[in-house]
């Protein structure tokens, strides 16, 4: 579901309607977070082929010696570790749409190979001798400049024109500010209504002035982070800000500070806020406290792995130790 009211998401709706009617293949470009995901897979529903399945695959995540067979498969004993045979991705999105996403990290080899079965729709599964016919639907996706990524022969062109036969840019969120608002209430509709935070004028026009580096994405985060600590209360610009400031801490869902009161409708946020005082930062410092010390828990003092349960670089968790006084153990 493509949400907003923008002239950016009225033109993608009608885009995708288009693109939908047509069985050629589809290249998004955007930021990430912005969105590229959800258009191809309103893409896929809106066509034939919504009833078939939608197969995503990242490109990027996935190690160059393993895409091969992840894409076609592999037949039994195809190489160490091939203990039973496995259909690859294009087998499995047969009759619908197969998502290439950041298939601009694809290495030059497996471009090629790519192009091979995009020309002729025949797979052949790793350590097999005959191929499969398949009828896919491709949509790719990437973040990257793919037009520089030809100039520098990272990216063959002749791949390029295959997959970008209808191109589509996805813009970033801070482009279509004017969304916040509907984004928003989108990802709190599931909650109830003493779960959610309530944003007051001036943390909307905080939140619509933010230039969102992490796109969609990381305004869901800061929606999401935003009631578990807040949930069924309303907060302010400054709250805001320091929810924007912590945008690279994760906090866990069971994480919940006790709520303030939701003010009544007809009273003014000021006043409210003045008669019931908060020290948010201390608030904040003693969740992030408790967070780092049970992350440091759980990876028995090793911070490297502490740092990955929290997503945080390193050297940022390192730091917070320090301001914290924590030891540090590996
Ligand atoms: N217009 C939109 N309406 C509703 N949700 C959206 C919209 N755009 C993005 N989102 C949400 O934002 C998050 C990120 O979107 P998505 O995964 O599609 O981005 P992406 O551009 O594919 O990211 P990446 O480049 O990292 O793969 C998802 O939770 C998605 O549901």
């Amino acid at each position: 579901m493509i949400v907003g009211q923008s002239h950016a998401m009225a033109n993608l709706r009608q885009m995708v309607r288009r693109v939908a009617a047509s069985n050629a293949s589809v290249m998004i470009t955007g930021p990430s977070g912005a969105g590229k995901e959800v258009l191809a897979r309103a893409i896929h529903e809106e066509s034939s082929r919504a009833g078939k399945p939608f197969v995503a695959i990242n490109c990027g995540a996935i190690p160059p010696e393993l895409i091969e067979s992840e894409l076609f498969g592999h037949e039994r004993g195809a190489f160490t570790g091939a203990h039973s045979r496995r259909i690859g991705r294009f087998e499995e999105a047969d009759g619908g749409t197969l998502f290439l996403d950041e298939i601009g990290d694809m290495r030059f080899d497996m471009q090629v190979k790519l192009l091979r079965v995009l020309e002729d729709r025949l797979v052949t599964r790793v350590g097999a001798s005959g191929a499969v016919k398949v009828d896919v639907r491709i949509i790719s996706a990437t973040h990257q400049d793919i037009r520089a990524a030809v100039a520098e022969n990272r990216f063959r062109q002749d791949l390029q024109f295959r997959l970008g036969v209808l191109p589509i840019q996805v813009p970033a969120l801070a482009a279509h500010a004017e969304d916040v608002p509907l984004l928003v209430e989108h990802f709190q509709r599931p909650l109830d209504a003493d779960q959610r935070v309530h944003f007051s004028r001036a943390a909307f026009d905080r939140l619509e002035q933010y230039d969102w580096p992490g796109n969609v994405r990381e305004l869901r985060n800061v929606v999401e982070r935003a009631n578990v600590l807040f949930g069924g209360t309303m907060i302010g610009r400054h709250e805001v800000d320091e929810l924007l400031g912590l945008s690279d801490v994760q906090l866990a869902p069971s994480v919940r500070e006790p709520a303030l009161p939701c003010p009544a409708n007809d009273e003014p946020l000021a006043q409210w806020t003045e008669r019931t005082p908060i020290n948010l930062k201390e608030m904040l410092e003693t969740l992030e406290l408790d967070r780092i010390q049970t992350a440091l828990d759980m990876a028995d003092g090793v911070v490297t792995e502490a740092a990955r349960l929290l997503t945080l670089k390193r050297t940022t968790l390192i730091e917070k130790m320090r301001k914290y006084s924590l030891e540090r153990g590996a």
